[in-house]
């Protein structure tokens, strides 16, 4: 008879694990045909039926993502939506979509000293038998909540310490972020890696994107009133979120440690700014004619005179990135910079570019609804949402912070600089809102 080998159910399945993976958000490698998989290491977590096998498996010799394959003779129908194909008669699928697999999963964990080298290390006592919901919604990688808890896991984690967990357990006790609850790490490796991470889950949370969208829809429903006259005015809000992000800026400067920057090291921000522009330029030619103006505000950096702080920040941070709560303001995902190397996310920051970002995030959620639209009575009102919650939100921040008008030059210059990164982001991912930052930087010529 044959058996199904748990250290190679990846090569058993082959194509069929390639085509599934490739209709997965997580999987990365997108735009060609991925044709190998290799099991880097595995662990039968549960033997029987069903039977739970953790694997990290390369694509293409590429960096491993974690597999969790379910094996079952019959397949229920809740998980039938999972099945990545059958192997010796038996039903292989992704067991983060089965409530039962992953009740046993952490109970495994939270048993300790588990053989299979996976490591829950709990900051707080986690309840154990308590079955879970995947939190379905778009992500990047899979997050399960179990009761008070939510257990991300990271479907390509990085090799070696993880920013995400590090900063939120270094702010541990902030009212701006969700506890840290537990990390789970891979220790079948010489240098642990931080595979899931476990966080207070809040089940009140909105997030400020769909918040912050829904008000523009509702000043863009109104011909006759202004921002501050419509139901869904955001500006109160946008002002306590400012005010919250400076709040976690100053406890990361507190926690990790800060110091000031000058001429020197603000010019070499600007010419890491220039060689990120002479990418995209590169790639998208309706970004030259901007050029001029770009290196101008880029530059006009070397002329401050005056020392800037700098510290970890968030390094993320959009409206997508921020969570309302009846307690208020929370900041999630501290993974830091996209697309950036772990070293280059660890470098210590201006707080500001935070800010920049958020200020962008404002101008994308008044202008999504926008492209292609050349109406110039609905542009004026996206615009006058976009400047009335940006001030608002500078204004929330002073109260806590240093005020960011107080520094406009380096604002402009990092505000241009994530535009730039947001034309080359959108031009790749989302071509109908490459308009949006686009049109934000011939705004700002
Ligand atoms: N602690 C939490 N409580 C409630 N919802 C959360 C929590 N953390 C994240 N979320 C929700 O899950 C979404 C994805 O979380 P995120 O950490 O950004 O995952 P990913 O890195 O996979 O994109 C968030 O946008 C938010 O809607
Ligand atoms: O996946 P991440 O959350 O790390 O960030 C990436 O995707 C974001 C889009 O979801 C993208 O953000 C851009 O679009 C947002 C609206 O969807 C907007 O609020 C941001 O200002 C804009 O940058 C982010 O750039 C990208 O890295």
């Amino acid at each position: 008879m044959t058996v199904i080998r748990p250290a190679e159910v990846a090569e058993d399945l082959g194509d069929k694990l390639l085509r599934w993976l490739v209709g997965q958000r997580f999987f990365r490698t997108k735009g060609r045909v991925p044709t190998s998989v290799h099991t880097v290491r595995s662990s039968v977590l549960i033997d029987g039926d069903p039977a739970l096998v953790h694997a990290m498996v390369s694509v293409d010799g590429g960096d491993p993502y974690q597999l969790l394959f379910g094996i079952r003779d019959h397949v229920p129908d809740h998980v039938a939506h999972a099945v990545i194909g059958s192997l010796a008669g038996r039903t292989v699928y992704d067991a983060a979509a089965d409530p039962d697999l992953m009740t046993a999963l952490l109970d495994h964990l939270l048993a300790g000293d588990s053989p299979s080298g996976l490591r829950f290390e709990a900051d707080q006592p986690i309840e154990r038998g308590v079955r879970p919901r995947q939190m379905g919604v778009e992500q990047s990688n899979t997050s399960l909540v179990y009761g008070l808890g939510v257990l991300k896991l990271y479907r390509q984690p990085e090799q070696g310490r993880s920013r995400d967990v590090d900063l939120h357990r270094a702010l541990a006790g902030n009212p701006h972020i969700a506890t840290p609850l537990g990390v789970l790490t891979d220790e079948r490796v010489d240098t642990p890696v931080v595979l899931g991470f476990m966080q207070r889950f809040l089940p009140d949370a909105v997030e400020g994107w769909a918040m912050a969208t829904a008000s523009v829809r509702d000043l863009l429903a109104e011909g006759d009133l202004h921002a501050d006259e419509v139901g869904g005015d955001f500006a109160g809000e946008a002002g306590r979120l400012g005010a919250a992000v400076a709040e976690v800026h100053t406890a990361l400067a507190a926690a990790t440690g800060h110091r000031m920057i000058g001429t020197e090291e603000l010019g070499s921000e600007v010419d890491a700014m220039h060689a990120r522009l002479d990418v995209v330029l590169g790639e998208v030619p309706a970004l030259v004619p901007e050029e001029t103006m770009l290196r101008a505000a880029f530059d006009a950096v070397r002329g401050i005179t005056g020392a800037v702080p700098i510290h970890q920040i968030h390094g993320d941070l959009h409206l997508g990135q921020v969570l309302r709560t009846t307690a208020g303001w929370i900041l999630i995902d501290f993974e830091g910079e996209p697309g950036a190397t772990p070293e280059q996310r660890s470098v210590p920051r201006s707080p500001l570019r935070d800010v920049a970002a958020m200020l962008r995030s404002f101008d994308y959620a008044a202008f999504h609804l926008l492209p292609g639209d050349d109406d110039r009575q609905r542009a004026a009102r996206a615009t006058e949402w976009s400047d009335r919650n940006r001030a608002a939100f500078c204004a929330g921040y002073a109260e806590v912070g240093q005020d960011p008008g107080e520094q406009a030059v380096l604002l402009r210059a990092l505000e241009l600089d994530k535009a730039v990164y947001e034309v080359r982001y959108e031009h790749h991912n989302r071509p109908d809102w490459a308009a949006i930052p686009l049109a934000a930087i011939q705004r700002r010529a």
